[in-house]
């Protein structure tokens, strides 16, 4: 048996072309143009890349993509009023500031000062809790590309259970709450799960696992999830995105997950695209609202 290939990058780039006709429509009813600003701070490789490739995805759904680039060593309080100054900044509707921030920079702090209004990847406290009420304003960028690929590719979700490996803030946390919500972005039979939130510290982690219908991986450990763990027929969806030497794997040994499962994302190709399609929408959805404000 080989499994269907769950292709995150196609999804992604039919998500990206519809959210460029909702830009154009927008823009022709007299909208501003969208504008997503992305604060980058010091020289990590990846978070380089990822801000590149958000900038280029917004240059081809017709939304403004600005960057504002730090340096590693900038301090608290320069970041805290760059975002107080694009928080009052009425030509900017989504902020992200991209993450890992460099040691010595407080996290916590500068997502707590985005204006929940710009906050396009849902990780302010108080968007978080709009989702943790079942009422999301912005659905968290991966979590909602995930339900977007089941949802195109007619998994049913509703009744199912789904075990979410890893506890993140940006993963883990809002992927369980989004999938055991009553009723989700695209509607009840992608939530309704029934959905264990296992991590590094889950005891008999592989008889965990075993028992998913629906299994995500998001725990940054490379090729951590073997199929002998998995339930033969289940849906394996991988978010770690791991270099191995100049290999690029995921959290979940696709091969041997190809053998068991029903359906697979692969990495790269699978969730990561769908991450940044998702962005796109949450910018669109800001400008709309903060528009119909004006
Ligand atoms: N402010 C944020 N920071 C981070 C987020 C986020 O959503 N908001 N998520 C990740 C990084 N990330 C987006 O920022 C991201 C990661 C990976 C991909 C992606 O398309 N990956 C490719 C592989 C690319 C590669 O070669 O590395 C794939 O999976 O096909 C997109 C976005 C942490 N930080
Ligand atoms: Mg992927």
């Amino acid at each position: 048996m080989s499994a269907q290939i769950l292709d995150g990058k196609q999804t992604a780039l039919a998500i990206r072309q519809e959210i460029a006709e909702e830009v154009t429509q927008f823009i022709a009813d007299g909208g501003p143009s969208p504008c997503l600003v992305a604060v980058l701070v010091g020289e990590d490789p990846a978070s380089q890349v990822y801000v590149r490739n958000k900038q280029r995805a917004c240059e081809k759904a017709g939304i403004e993509g600005r960057l504002h680039r730090l340096p590693a060593d900038t301090d608290q309080a320069t970041l805290m009023q760059l975002v107080a100054d694009l928080n009052a900044d009425n030509s900017v509707h989504g902020i992200l500031v991209q993450l890992p921030l460099p040691a010595g920079l407080d996290e916590r702090e500068v997502l707590d000062a985005i204006d929940p209004a710009k906050d396009v990847d849902a990780f302010s406290p108080y968007n978080v809790g709009l989702l943790m009420q079942g009422r999301p304003r912005f659905l968290p960028c991966t979590p909602a590309g995930i339900v977007q690929l089941l949802h195109r590719y007619q998994i049913e979700v509703s009744g199912k259970h789904v075990v979410v490996v890893g506890r993140s803030d940006i993963v883990g946390k809002p992927m369980a709450m989004l999938l055991v919500a009553k009723d989700g972005p695209c509607g009840p039979a992608t939530a309704n799960a029934t959905v264990t939130l296992a991590h590094s510290r889950t005891a008999n982690l592989a008889d965990v696992i075993r028992q998913a219908d629906i299994v995500v991986a998001a725990v940054g450990r490379p090729e951590m999830i073997r199929g002998e763990m998995l339930k033969p027929g289940a849906v394996v969806i991988d978010v770690g995105i791991n270099r191995v030497g100049d290999r690029l794997v995921g959290d979940v040994c696709f091969d041997e997950a190809m053998q068991v499962a029903s359906a697979v994302t692969p990495v790269p190709g699978g969730v990561g695209p769908l991450t940044i399609a998702m962005l796109l929408g949450n910018t669109v959805k800001a400008a709309k609202e903060i528009a119909s404000r004006e």
